[in-house]
């Protein structure tokens, strides 16, 4: 188990397509002091994604030298890439006190949960059904059909999941979906009150 930290967690996880990337940019407009954990991942990058900003793209042996050196807090392989997230910068920011982010697939939510020693919030986000993921999918013309196919049939299973969650949220009205999902991350921070407990006892008793 990591050493306690300051920090928060938020992790947000759903099939490809139901809108975490755009949720996310409506949610910053109304936080503040978050971190988005940027993973490395060997997918190759669609038209208008940056290296380091969305991702870090590396190659398969580059990702494989990362795992050797043990600098992932976790990985795993989603629909046929490998994805991961470096330990370093989330600890920085944990101890900065941050809300940190996390966009990342089941796999990866159940080891942060189980891993990290800090307050952990997951949301689950999905579409109003499997139809509108695959216009959604369709629409956002990034992916080849080959790769929506997959990706639909991957949502399938992951679905499932979405009992292991803290919260779930249909993001059928964006708007509605991103008050949500900042009122989440706003109770995620309050929760980090927590952490002091011991000290608001003892000042308050005094
Ligand atoms: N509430 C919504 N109503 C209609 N369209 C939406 C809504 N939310 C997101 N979209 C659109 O759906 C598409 C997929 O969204 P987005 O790329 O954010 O999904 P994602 O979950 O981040 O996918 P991935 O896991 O593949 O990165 C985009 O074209 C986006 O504009
Ligand atoms: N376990 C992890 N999953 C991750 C990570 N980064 C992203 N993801 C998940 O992968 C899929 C596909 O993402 P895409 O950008 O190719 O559409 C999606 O479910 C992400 O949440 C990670 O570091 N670890």
């Amino acid at each position: 188990m990591i050493e306690e930290k300051k920090g928060a967690i938020l992790i947000l996880s759903g099939p490809s397509g139901c809108g975490k990337s755009t949720l996310l940019k409506e949610v910053y407009k109304d936080i503040s002091d978050y971190y988005f954990s940027i993973s490395t991942t060997t997918r190759a990058p669609r038209t208008g994604e940056q290296n380091g900003v969305d991702y870090f793209f590396v190659t398969k042996e580059e990702f494989e030298k990362d795992i050797k050196n043990d600098d992932f807090l976790e990985y795993a392989k989603v629909h046929d890439n490998y994805y991961g997230t470096s330990l370093k910068p989330i600890n920085k920011a944990l101890e900065e006190g941050k809300l940190v982010i996390f966009d990342i697939d089941v796999q990866g939510h159940e080891i942060v949960r189980n891993k990290l020693d800090s307050i952990v919030t997951s949301v689950f986000i999905t579409t109003p059904s499997l139809k509108v993921l695959e216009e959604r999918l369709n629409a956002r013309n990034t992916d080849s059909s080959d790769i929506i196919e997959k990706r639909i049939k991957n949502a399938k299973g992951e679905v499932e999941f979405f009992q292991d969650y803290d919260y779930l949220i249909i993001n059928d009205n964006l708007e509605i979906a991103a008050k949500e999902l900042v009122c989440i991350a706003n109770i995620t921070r309050i929760k980090t009150k927590l952490y002091e407990k011991d000290k608001i006892i003892s000042n308050w008793l005094n």
